[in-house]
């Protein structure tokens, strides 16, 4: 029978030697170690490297966390709480890569979440560090780069633009153009990009790049700030085992120049797993093993939790996650942490624990004299490694240059796209011509007969942007995984978002809508001026965006948003006076018409139509068919100021639904 030692060489074809330092210590040793103080930087398993190492630009950041416990609300058992993690201590060195894995559901992607400070909700304690600080909200946006579970690209841009678009926002402004196609085109090399350089990132539905390339393209974005930790959740899951062994491979690569890095893995090939310098091992939100990947990591489970010792033919990481499985689904999750709670490698994580924030705060405490976390950042600033972090606020860039920026790499890249632009097109021309073929000449018959036909044209008119609202909001519900990744790497605010996304939809509607209101003006032969009735209908658009982004904001999902806009807009239209007239209406829904932004804009058109029609009119005269509606001694300018301020509410409600509901939680 093959002993287990051989068994192992056979598995890792990567050369592996075993130096002292990953050798279990002695408990005794660390016994001693751990009561005397002044030993307790004595026996640290993985050393802090030379401080300018550790924290320096162009090296790591080391990642420590100390007695990390995570207790959210429970979803479904009101008032009870869920203690989520459970004790996490342990660091990530720069330079190496950590495995953390365990079955699904222990605990990895919140902790992860947690490192990278994207919780929302929940309650941590303990400690996180990124080398003395603990993590400001600038901190991680500068020097964390987190890959989520599923890839957040734009479909419509091709790699290069995706990380000249990234960059654009995330490096700073002021450090020009060249800088940033370097910083894009060193990461396309590093991450092996070259191929789909200028291929469409696309989508499920239309292909572009491959899964790994897409994967791959999520990380380079992560980096594009030269991230010194990179946190990767599931970067291989959906990959076939060459394709993530490749994109591993690469992400290895980086731990050259100190890269920190830790991500969680479900099933790595024997490839992968010997490509790891670190394996944490979680059960139940515990850790039952954190060590090195090597031989000692079989002693450990075949030594002190009693697993059987792997044979010829088994998979090292498959025998290992069977057992810990077995283990979890016996109930034996908790002996397990206990066990590697007393164990030397727990204690040693503990200590070395102690010791990094210890030799970090001593070493910013004698470059300045400090005393508080801020006071650190300001001296990592001196040194250069925290400049970007302290020195900007929580988002890099100004406002108009996000702004300018989101015009320029996602708007006009939208051109290139028929499927973007057809749509927006065709429905406004499709309605042109529709009403045009059964309303012709129709404004210029003056006949008593006639006139609910011109009322019900202008309504039409005044109906149809109105419903674009619930296309709007479907807009920024396809986007929101990205705006919420894009948030969360400080990339613009919520004000910058909703004023780009408006201009974004109103740049092709102002193109198309002269055109298209031209055609049924003349067309239909209505009355007044020409720039109101544009202006009417554009206002109308204007209303259905900001609308449609408010109800948006607040709901869930799609199913939700598109049913709830729906039932404003029918009220809406319901209750503006053409249907039903204001005096018919039950006298407790009447408020509902005077602030009804249909009411005000259908107005102003029939006061366009027939203000100076009392002596064209033959038989009825204009202002009685506007006494008839109920229209009489309004202006019609200023019914458009009303539909302006009813604008301008809907963006505040957009962008105030945006910034502080948090309709995803996580
Ligand atoms: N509010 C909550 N109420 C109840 N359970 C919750 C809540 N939030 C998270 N959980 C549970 O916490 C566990 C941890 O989830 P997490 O996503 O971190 O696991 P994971 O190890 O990353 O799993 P996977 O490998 O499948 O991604 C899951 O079982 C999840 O269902």
């Amino acid at each position: 029978m093959a002993r287990v030692y051989d068994v192992f060489d056979d598995y890792y074809p990567h050369p592996m030697p075993l130096d002292a330092e990953e050798q279990l210590p002695e408990p005794e040793a660390l016994e001693s170690a751990g009561s005397a103080e002044s030993g307790a930087h004595a026996i640290v398993l993985a050393p802090p490297p030379a401080m300018g190492a550790a924290c320096g630009h162009g090296s790591g950041l080391r990642v420590t966390f100390e007695n990390v416990r995570y207790t959210v609300a429970h979803s479904s058992k009101k008032g009870s709480k869920l203690q989520l993690l459970r004790g996490l201590t342990g660091e990530f060195d720069p330079g190496q890569m950590c495995a953390i894995v365990g079955p699904s559901g222990c605990g990895k992607t919140t902790f992860l979440d947690l490192l990278a400070g994207r919780k929302t909700q929940g309650q941590l304690t303990g400690s996180i560090y990124y080398g003395a600080s603990k993590p400001s909200r600038q901190l991680l946006r500068r020097y964390v780069g987190y890959v989520e579970q599923q890839d957040t690209l734009v479909d419509t841009l091709t790699v290069f633009e995706m990380l000249m678009y990234t960059a654009a926002l995330k490096r700073p402004r002021t450090e020009g153009r060249a800088a940033k196609l370097a910083a894009a085109e060193a990461l396309i090399g590093k991450l092996a990009l070259e191929i789909c350089r200028d291929t469409r990132i696309g989508s499920a539905l239309k292909r572009g790049i491959s899964g790994g390339q897409a994967k791959r393209t999520n990380i380079a974005i992560a980096l594009i700030t030269d991230a010194r930790v990179l946190l990767l959740d599931e970067p291989t899951s959906g990959l076939d085992s060459f394709t993530s062994n490749e994109v591993m491979q690469t992400v290895k690569a980086l731990c050259k120049d100190g890269t920190t890095i830790a991500t969680t893995i479900h099933s790595p090939t024997s490839y992968t797993f010997g490509l790891f310098d670190r394996l944490m091992v979680m059960l139940a939100g515990r850790v039952v093993y954190f060590g090195t990947t090597q031989r000692a990591m079989l002693d450990y489970f075949v030594g002190h939790c009693g697993a059987r010792q792997p044979t010829v033919g088994d998979n090292l990481v498959e025998w290992l996650m069977d057992f810990a499985i077995t283990q979890e689904r016996q109930g034996a999750a908790d002996a397990l942490a206990d066990v590697y709670d007393n164990s030397g490698l727990a204690k040693a994580a503990a200590l070395a624990v102690e010791s990094t924030i210890w030799a970090e705060r001593e070493r910013l405490e004698r470059s300045v004299s400090l005393r508080s976390v801020h006071m650190a950042s300001l001296a990592g600033a001196k040194e250069g490694w925290l400049a970007a972090a302290t020195g900007s606020g929580a988002y890099v860039t100004p406002a108009w240059w996000t702004l300018g920026s989101l015009m320029w790499h996602r708007t006009s890249r939208n051109y290139r796209s028929w499927s973007y632009v057809l749509p927006r097109v065709f429905d406004k021309l499709a309605f042109a011509i529709t009403v045009v073929i059964l309303y012709w000449g129709i404004g210029n018959d003056f006949a008593i007969g006639n006139v609910p036909n011109v009322a019900a044209l202008l309504y039409l008119c005044m109906s149809n942007p109105a419903w674009s609202a619930v296309n709007f909001g479907s807009h920024v519900l396809n986007d929101r995984t990205l705006y919420i990744r894009e948030q969360h790497d400080g990339m613009y605010r919520p004000t910058v978002y909703i004023a780009w996304k408006m201009l974004d939809e109103l740049t092709l509607q102002l193109l198309v809508s002269w055109g298209v209101n031209a055609m049924i003006f003349y067309g239909c032969q209505l009355q007044g001026s020409f720039l109101f009735f544009h202006l009417g209908m554009f206002t109308m658009t204007m209303n259905a965006i900001s609308l449609g982004y408010a109800i948006a904001g607040v709901s869930p999902s799609t199913d939700v948003a598109t049913p709830a806009t729906a039932s404003v807009l029918t009220l809406m239209l319901i209750l503006s006076g053409f249907m039903i007239k204001e005096s018919s209406i039950p006298i407790f829904l009447r408020w509902f018409v005077k602030v009804n932004l249909m009411h005000y804009m259908w107005g102003g058109m029939m006061i366009n139509q027939f203000e100076n029609g009392s002596g064209i009119i033959a038989s009825v005269g204009g202002t009685k068919v506007l006494n008839y509606y109920g229209l009489n001694g309004a202006s019609k300018w200023n019914l458009l100021g009303a539909a302006y301020g009813s604008f301008a509410f809907w963006s505040i409600m957009a962008w105030a639904a945006l910034s502080f509901v948090r309709v995803h939680r996580r």
